[in-house]
């Protein structure tokens, strides 16, 4: 197996319940992230994202597979990196009636971090100027920085989010994104889980996707996308119906649409206005279709990727665990298992 800050190889993991049956959430699921990537974990709702996190976290006990957190075994000797890693897992939950100032000088006290490091995290995440406000008045946006901040004390070389879009109005997922811009220019690893495909695409370099459980797809996401890209092309002509029959003529692969035709395998989209401009039918526009993470995730999970549409790929509703929707403290890690 390559070196990486997170090795996962042949990860498993079954739940069973006396209402829900026997459910397999991760099934010989393979993750690399190197040092220096900002990682995308994506998969529809119910694929085994929170559950490959917190098995990978110590969470929950995983039935088999390899695991390494900066080449620590995962989850027994997690104690002796986890000063080097932050996680955030779901939403987590902070005293309403503490300022974010308070919250965070507390969580440095335990934690032996010198308590100068809150105003700098404080200020990494934005949120200096209201550290002095209740959090309980605070956005979703903001608590979500918060809580990169309260895993951003010890300057963890490794940062997992799980989701840390949900919820976010757009403007909050802006920052978010910024934010881990800036961690990733700091040179901190990070793996973000999401099922928002156009986010991923804008922060993440590498990405790996999951579907029921299995890896569907990994490397760099211009590679990924490379791999899907069928050199299409999108035509619109003055006399579309002639144009269709002049192209397919030409031995072309094209496919109508209302107002447009798509044409396949398009080597040079010259040929395509060569072909129709030779018979006087005139070319309007010929934009080459490029692949984006939104279809090549419909391809591979068979699930549309609207964070509006939650479904579950195994058709189940969505699982909601109280235990996920928290903060991990690091201390958590010393021997957790479920
Ligand atoms: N504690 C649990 N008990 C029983 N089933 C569970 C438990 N946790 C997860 N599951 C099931 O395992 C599967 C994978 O769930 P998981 O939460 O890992 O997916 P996910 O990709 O993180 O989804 P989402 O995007 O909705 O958070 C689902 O079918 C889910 O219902």
């Amino acid at each position: 197996m390559t070196s990486g800050v997170i090795e996962i190889e042949g990860l498993r993991k079954t739940f069973h319940s006396l209402r829900r049956g026997r459910r397999v959430a991760v099934d010989g699921f393979d993750l690399l992230v190197e040092a220096g990537q900002v990682h995308g974990f994506l998969g529809p709702n119910g694929s085994g994202k929170t559950t490959t996190l917190r098995a990978l976290l110590g969470l929950v006990r995983a039935d088999d597979g390899r695991m390494r957190v900066l080449g620590a075994s995962a989850p027994e000797q997690l104690p002796q990196v986890a000063g080097r890693v932050g996680a955030i897992v779901e939403s987590p939950q902070f005293y309403g009636n503490f300022t974010a100032y308070r919250t965070l000088r507390l969580l440095a006290l335990a934690g032996g971090v010198p308590v100068g490091r809150v105003d700098e995290v404080l200020a990494q995440v934005g949120l200096a100027d209201r550290s002095h406000e209740r959090v309980k008045g605070y956005s979703l946006g903001m608590k979500q920085r918060l809580a990169v901040a309260s895993a951003l004390l010890k300057r963890p070389e490794l940062l997992i989010l799980d989701e840390p879009a949900n919820g976010l109005d757009p403007a909050g997922i802006r920052e978010m994104r910024d934010l881990v811009r800036g961690l990733a220019a700091d040179g901190v690893t990070v793996l973000v889980s999401s099922h928002i495909l156009a986010e991923i695409q804008l922060i993440c370099d590498h990405v790996t996707i999951i579907s029921r459980g299995r890896r569907v797809a990994a490397g760099p996401v211009t590679e990924v996308l490379a791999g899907f890209d069928r050199h299409e092309c999108l035509v619109r002509a003055d006399d579309l119906t002639r144009a269709e029959e002049l192209l397919t003529a030409a031995g072309m692969a094209v496919t109508g649409h209302v107002d447009h035709l798509v044409v396949g395998e398009v080597a040079d989209p010259a040929t395509v206005s060569r072909t129709l401009g030779e018979q006087g039918v005139w070319v309007r526009e010929l934009t080459p279709m490029r692949p984006d993470l939104e279809s090549v995730f419909l391809e591979l999970t068979g699930t549309p990727a609207s964070p509006a549409v939650p479904r579950q790929v195994d058709g189940s509703t969505p699982h909601h665990d109280p235990a996920v929707g928290r903060q991990i403290d690091l201390d958590d890690f010393r021997g957790v298992t479920s």
